[in-house]
């Protein structure tokens, strides 16, 4: 079967499919994840393409996390297929970051403790793309000197370690789950700036940054966001160009 792809700018509906990007990071070809016998994804057919930033929206149990999880690998379709860089996400994972809306920090240690710690378990993984804990506290505007143990954090700086934390690994395939939870609107625009300035970082032997979150707070997205992707049921309802109109 030929993969098919949501088109930038135009609905996208279950008969129509849209042509391939060429350039697609990720490929997903009549993805369903069902467990049990409910499906949290059904025949899910999309492209992603290189360097955009695309924001997934939809109601509570839509599917947003179950096809974050697929595309980083952390669980396999149960039926269709799943593409990263035209592999699979298991064997590409050295190129892909998946930020969970769980904090996933060490609440007794330091940001750079807690980085320096997820940096060490990357390399047991086989990862040699893991870049400075430093810098990448200081790309989120966090002081790597800080002692101060995260639990003492406020929750836009426990926001920020998180993101430094996946960042520390120079992903060129960016996948967060609801970044902006518990954000207030400033550090939400915050967060966003820093996406923003990660997009610009160059990637080693060219390439570029690919950005996929899902957020129930679609506007503060808004200024970074190429392709607003809308589900309802496991599914892909809605597609289009831009911020959500
Ligand atoms: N491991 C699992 N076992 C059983 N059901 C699951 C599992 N993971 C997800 N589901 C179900 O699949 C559906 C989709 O879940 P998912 O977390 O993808 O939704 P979501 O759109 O991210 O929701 P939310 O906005 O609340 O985070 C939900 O009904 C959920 O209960």
């Amino acid at each position: 079967m030929e993969p098919v792809s949501c088109q930038v700018g135009k609905e996208q509906s279950a008969a129509a499919a849209p042509p391939i990007i060429s350039s697609a990071v990720v490929q997903l070809t009549g993805a369903s994840k069902i467990y049990g016998t409910f499906a949290a994804l059904r025949n899910v057919t999309t492209s992603i393409a290189a360097g955009s930033c695309t924001v997934i929206l939809g109601e509570n149990g839509a599917g947003k996390s179950t096809l974050l999880r697929l595309i980083a690998g952390l669980i396999t379709p149960t039926r269709g297929t799943v593409a990263t860089f035209s592999s699979t996400p298991q064997e590409q994972r050295r190129r892909i970051a998946y930020m969970s809306h769980a904090p996933m920090l060490y609440d007794e240690l330091s940001a750079m403790e807690n980085l320096a710690y997820f940096a060490g378990l990357h390399r047991d993984e086989g990862c040699n793309c893991v870049g400075s804990p430093e810098m990448a506290l200081r790309a989120v505007g966090l002081d790597p000197k800080l002692t101060r143990p995260v639990g003492q954090y406020s929750q836009g700086m426990r926001q920020r370690t998180s993101l430094a934390r996946v960042l520390q690994t120079d992903p060129e395939l960016l996948l967060l789950d609801e970044p902006f939870s518990n954000l207030d609107v400033e550090s939400g625009a915050h967060m966003v700036e820093l996406l923003a300035d990660f997009r610009t970082w160059p990637v080693a032997g060219g390439g570029s940054r690919t950005i996929l979150l899902t957020t129930h707070q679609a506007r503060l997205a808004d200024p970074i966001v190429d392709l607003t992707i809308t589900m309802r049921a496991g599914q892909i309802i809605h597609t289009e160009a831009g911020p959500r109109r």
